[in-house]
């Protein structure tokens, strides 16, 4: 600290330091006011005038402020803008300073909250139909745990996966803040770009269990599921965390739930990105799988739905449990109607809950937690009426009840709407507090007295034009125009001059002044006593606050199952049949975004079968570009990853094995920002499949070895597809422009041939878009360039070309020329597994060890040592 600083320096920097990387919001008067570099960022995110205040070691410091009360908007452009910030609060009012420490007393400052992207819960500052995510890892052993919580609903979960898992889980979190230990080097490069590192001590497993339990007031956490010691020790990193943000205020957490791996459908970062289940590739949510389902009326429900297919399940009986929910609203569109009209005027009780129980309530939240728990209950009330509910719908609406005392109260105490402020009172309704009520009526009288005693003064001075006003600095006060002054100023006039202004006098007066005084105490005390009252709501809330929060979990699941349906009805969709054999039988499958999309410019989609099965699993799919391979591909993924979600699906019937595992490579896309080229790219991703895919999985891959050569290329997508067939054995589609590798339907038994069919009509190419059995008859790819507007002589040239290469092909057998004498990949692998036999093994093998003494031992150690090292040697 610089020796000549001021008091006000010294303790903007003593905060600072707290604050850490935060940008520190120091809090003076009105303003809330930013320094040096802070002050840069700031300004330049928030596009707002960078100024300067006094010096610095002799340079002026950097300065920007916002208004405390436009703060909000302000800040939410810093979080998007990658920023957290420390707020800094006057802890202390100038009066209590100055009795403190005489009138140059610097007020108390202290950090009283940090904000950052995983600790919001303000509505303005969170999107109502995205979770907004805070995790925390924890690597421990040869596993990580993963603790992450929504705040603004209070929602915890806890997993553990391998470390070459964790990208996969990261990407299905979508986590807004990632927290872990400081000096972990578990990132997979890119999946946690701004990871905050935190003291390695927080992330103990028995830190962890302490903290839950102490959270939840709880002497062992048996009750709440099993919890493996790396989920201990990241809910502890987590918890440490939230401790840190908020300074000791921990903000609403519901019990964690455990999460088991083998729940839920697998899916790495590459397939949900290829798949654009939550987002589209461009980045936004129009045109992702997402916003296509999506017709959910409710924020909660949205969100719901987002997780839902974002980890789709993978046990038949919990999906059969959402899809009879989805089909019980199917069939009945009344109760659907019904149902969806009560749950759009249901408020967020999830998140208005979330501010409560963290503090940061307001009259209006407890309105919507009221007006939510009653829509619930009606909502309960048109369903438990109803016969062959079925069995989710049953527990969820026993959920959604329970609360009448509650509502209740807040109904009788609260005004219909009330306010997002709470400093003004107005909130608590008439009837509710007699006490209240007489202070309001005493005001009341006060309020209409002045009107009275204004009505008096007129006529008394003959001054038609006196006022009585109001303002903050004065209060009440008696207004003349300048000329009409000096009637009231008269020293027996009973008027006390306090101001005079350029065109207006304004006095005071003895009885003013009492009716002033009697609607400031009234006011003052009844601010006090709805302070009072909202504190004791408050409370009421906060105890029902799991109940509350299940009926808030109830409704977003009932507005997911009645969404659904309602996507259903729209689209003609299907309820899939789940079995476990592994089969993928969709009969008039479409894509469901490319269907819309197409619907727009009225296009119609062509629907499409697959049937793959135990002994027809591996279909290689060939035709031209542009016909429809990617999106037929897609589409079955899709469609199995709706079905596995519990979701109607679009096509006319689906029977779909359950997958443990999905994979989608489709098409090669650079990734330049993790410094890998196409190829590399499809190649990593490729050896993922490779090393991870099992006989349940579902793989969908795309012009595998486009990226590199011809040769190269061909013979990588000819040995992966023999892999995928002898090794994984599990469904795939491949696409290809290959034709070569056709030949491989004489070897690999359950592998089969298709095609998207195209035609040419007078010299034009008409895609058909549709399905055949068999390979395909020829390429496409000059007709297709000419539909792409390639000039007429290019494509001459390449006519030409390429009449040359076919009849090379035709007289040399092309490409795959000899690939028919390779030996069978099983045998090949065979081959590059049997155990190599040379002389060193063979002296090791027929060595007895126990007749060596330890000098013969070390010697022929010395031997076989210089034998392996000589040249030329196979070892
Ligand atoms: N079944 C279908 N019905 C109607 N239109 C379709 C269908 N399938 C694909 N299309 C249209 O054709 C376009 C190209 O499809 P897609 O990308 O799947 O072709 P492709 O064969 O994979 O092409 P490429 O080999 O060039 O990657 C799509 O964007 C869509 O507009």
């Amino acid at each position: 600290m610089a020796g000549g600083e001021t008091p006000m320096m010294q303790q903007y920097h003593a905060l600072k330091q707290q604050a850490g990387e935060a940008l520190l919001f120091y809090r003076m008067g009105d303003f809330f006011e930013l320094f040096f570099e802070d002050a840069k960022v700031a300004a330049g995110i928030l596009d707002i005038a960078l100024t300067s205040r006094g010096a610095h070691d002799g340079e002026p410091v950097p300065m920007c402020g916002v208004p405390v009360h436009a703060a909000e908007g302000y800040l939410a452009r810093l979080i998007r803008g990658g920023c957290r910030v420390a707020i800094a609060e006057q802890v202390e009012t100038p009066e209590e300073a100055r009795k403190r420490g005489g009138s140059k007393a610097l007020v108390a400052r202290d950090i009283v909250r940090f904000v950052t992207a995983g600790t919001l819960t303000e509505d303005a500052l969170l999107d109502p139909r995205s979770a907004n995510l805070l995790v925390a890892l924890a690597p421990l052993r040869d596993a990580v745990g993963i603790a992450a919580c929504d705040i603004s609903t209070g929602r915890m979960e806890l997993e553990e996966c391998a470390p070459d898992a964790l990208e996969a889980a990261l990407a299905r979190l979508g986590a807004s803040e990632a927290v872990v230990p400081e000096d972990c080097d578990l990132a997979p490069e890119g999946a946690i770009p701004d990871a905050i590192p935190r003291p390695r001590g927080d992330f103990r497993s028995e830190e962890g269990e302490a903290r839950l339990k102490a959270l939840h007031g709880l002497a062992t956490l048996d009750g709440l599921g099993e919890f493996t010691r790396p989920m201990l020790a990241a809910a502890g990193g987590l918890l440490a965390y939230l401790d840190h943000a908020g300074r000791g205020e921990m903000p609403f957490l519901l019990p964690p739930r455990a999460r088991g791996a083998a729940a839920h459908l697998a899916m790495d970062a590459a397939t949900r990105s290829s798949l654009e289940i939550l987002a589209a590739q461009s980045g936004g949510r129009a045109g992702s799988l997402l916003a296509t389902v999506d017709r959910c009326v409710t924020g909660a429900g949205a969100r719901l739905l987002a997780e839902d297919l974002a980890a789709p399940l993978a046990t038949r009986a919990a999906i059969d449990a959402r899809l009879a929910a989805v089909r019980h609203f199917h069939t009945d569109p009344l109760l659907r109607a019904d149902l969806r009209g009560l749950l759009r005027g249901a408020p967020d009780i999830g998140r208005a809950l979330g501010r409560v129980v963290a503090g940061r309530g307001s009259p209006r939240d407890l309105g919507q937690v009221r007006d939510g728990l009653a829509e619930a209950r009606r909502i309960r009330d048109l369903l438990q009426g109803r016969e062959d509910l079925p069995e989710l719908l049953v527990r969820t609406s026993g959920a959604l009840g329970g609360h009448a005392e509650l509502v209740d109260q807040l109904d009788l105490a609260l005004v219909p709407s009330p306010p997002t402020e709470r400093g003004q009172g107005g909130f608590i309704a008439a009837g509710y507090d007699h006490a209240l009520d007489a202070l309001r009526e005493t005001s009341g009288n006060a309020r209409r007295a002045i009107a009275a005693l204004e009505a008096k003064y007129r006529e008394e001075t003959g001054t038609p034009t006196l006022k009585i006003k109001h303002n903050k600095v004065l209060g009440y006060f008696i207004e003349v125009p300048a000329k009409h002054g000096d009637r009231l100023m008269a020293p027996d006039s009973g008027f006390t001059h306090r101001q005079t202004m350029a065109g207006a006098v304004r006095f005071n007066s003895l009885g003013l002044h009492e009716e002033a005084t009697r609607i400031a105490e009234a006011g003052g005390h009844a601010l006090a006593a709805e302070e009072a009252h909202f504190e004791e709501l408050v409370g009421a809330v906060i105890a029902r606050r799991e109940a509350i929060a299940a009926t808030a979990e109830a409704l977003a699941r009932i507005d997911v199952a009645a969404g659904l349906a309602e996507r259903a009805v729209e689209g003609g969709w299907c309820r899939p049949e789940l079995v476990d054999e592994p089969c993928l039988v969709i009969e008039a499958g479409r894509h469901p975004v490319v269907e819309q999309a197409l619907a727009r410019g009225n296009d119609r989609f062509v629907a499409n079968d697959c049937r793959l099965s135990s002994d027809d699993r591996l279909w290689l799919i060939g035709g031209p570009n542009m016909g429809g391979k990617s999106t037929f591909l897609r589409q079955n993924a899709l469609i199995l990853l709706l079905a596995q979600a519990g979701s109607f699906v679009p096509a006319t019937s689906a029977r779909v094995g359950i997958a443990d595992r999905l994979f989608s490579r489709v098409g090669a896309s650079d990734n330049l920002a993790r410094g890998r080229s196409t190829f590399m790219v499809e190649m990593v991703e490729t050896a993922a499949i490779l090393a991870q895919a099992t006989t349940r999985s579902f793989v969908i891959l795309d012009e595998v070895g486009r990226g590199t050569s011809t040769y190269d290329g061909m013979a990588l997508a000819w040995a992966v597809v023999e892999a995928v067939h002898e090794t994984l054995r599990c469904r795939c589609l491949f696409a290809t422009h290959y034709h070569e590798l056709s030949r491989l339907a004489e070897t690999c038994d359950s592998l089969s041939l298709h095609h998207v069919r195209a035609r040419e009509w007078k010299g034009d190419l008409v895609l058909l878009h549709e399905l055949a059995q068999g390979a395909a008859d020829r390429s496409y790819g000059l007709a297709v360039a000419r539909l792409a507007g390639v000039p007429p002589p290019v494509l001459k040239r390449a006519k030409a070309v390429l009449d040359k290469l076919e009849k090379g092909r035709s007289e040399t057998g092309g490409l795959a020329a000899g690939l028919g004498e390779l030996p069978l990949f099983a045998a090949s692998m065979a081959a590059a597994q049997e155990p190599r036999s040379d002389g060193l093994r063979g002296r090791l093998e027929a060595l007895d060890v126990d007749r060596l003494s330890p000098r013969e031992a070390l010697d022929l150690l010395y031997e076989l040592k210089r034998e392996a090292a000589e040249p030329g040697d196979p070892v």
